[in-house]
């Protein structure tokens, strides 16, 4: 684990993977409407493997921002989970942040990946908005306005329904966190079919103002769960995710074992999915 990447920095907190650099290649570092309030959008998930509905999220949130808000996204980050998550099916952090960077690079203009927390210890969803808030204003500077003035971005957590639900439930996110997440920086919740929006957000009220809900217009329930079980049935996969995707994982043989751990997710997955969009490898 390295330090910092520059000790006289404020803050100096973070434990960084060895030979990390912050990507920016793809952050607009000049805003196109100095009126507006700069954005960048993170998605944090595992991401295993990334498929076309995580990437929607961020062309629904772009849609959703134009309209209703008064937001400009400057920059779109997918922020892979660490290893040492344990969820089921996690393959590792050096396949997963290869899948995204195809899926981001070869399907988009402004999506990019960040390695930071996969490649180290485990990183609380808050400490992971801190790192983006850290290198986006204190190091780069945030960005400008087209007269030149600097202005701070707004950091924002991008999440479907299903991760939102989870703040309500008890031990899985501390309210410190909570308040953290949705008091300083805000999150843009995308719906997923088999959440109750609702009851997913009842519990967050105090933040209603920080929080966006973004319908899903065009139902589609793609779930990396899905995929993986697909895979392991030796059914195609095409079309759910990138094409470069599919090839690195046929390329890899990857997904083809049933992790540990999948069995009890598997199953509830299929109680909740009608048979047709499972079916068996004949
Ligand atoms: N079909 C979908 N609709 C809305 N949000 C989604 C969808 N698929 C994934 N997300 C969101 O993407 C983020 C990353 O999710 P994650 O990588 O855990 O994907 P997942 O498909 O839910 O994975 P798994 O099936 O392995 O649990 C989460 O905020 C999740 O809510
Ligand atoms: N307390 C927390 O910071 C906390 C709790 C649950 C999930 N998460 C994050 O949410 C993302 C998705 O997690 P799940 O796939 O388990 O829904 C992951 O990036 C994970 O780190 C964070």
């Amino acid at each position: 684990m390295a330090s910092s990447p520059d000790s006289t920095s404020p803050k100096p907190t973070f434990t960084y993977p060895t030979n990390y650099t912050f990507p920016h290649h793809r952050l607009q570092r000049v805003m196109k409407d100095s009126s507006k309030t700069p954005i960048v959008l993170v998605a944090c998930g595992s991401f295993s493997p990334v498929t076309y509905l995580h990437l929607r999220m961020f062309e629904m949130a772009k849609d959703y921002v134009r309209q209703n808000t008064d937001f400009e996204i400057v920059g779109g980050y997918l922020s892979p989970v660490s290893e040492e998550y344990k969820k089921a099916g996690l393959l590792n952090a050096a396949h997963r942040v290869a899948m995204c960077t195809l899926a981001s690079e070869e399907t988009s203009t402004w999506l990019t990946v960040d390695p930071w927390e996969a490649f180290q210890s485990y990183q609380r969803t808050a400490v992971v908005l801190d790192h983006f808030d850290f290198e986006i204003n204190t190091i780069l500077g945030g960005v400008k306005t087209a007269e030149g003035e600097a202005r701070n971005v707004k950091v924002m957590l991008l999440a479907g329904s299903d991760l939102i639900g989870t703040m309500s439930e008890p031990g899985v996110w501390s309210y410190r966190d909570l308040d953290h997440i949705l008091g300083r920086y805000g999150c843009l919740i995308v719906e997923r079919a088999g959440t109750d929006m609702d009851q997913a957000t009842d519990s967050l009220a105090r933040w209603r103002h920080n929080i966006h809900i973004i319908p899903q217009l065009i139902q589609n329930d793609v779930s990396s769960t899905k995929v993986r079980l697909f895979l392991r049935r030796g059914l195609s996969v095409r079309y759910l995710l990138p094409n470069p995707v599919v090839d690195y994982i046929e390329d890899r043989g990857l997904y083809q074992d049933e992790a540990p751990t999948e069995k009890g997710k598997e199953r509830r997955d299929s109680i909740s999915t009608p048979k047709k969009d499972v079916p068996s490898a004949s």
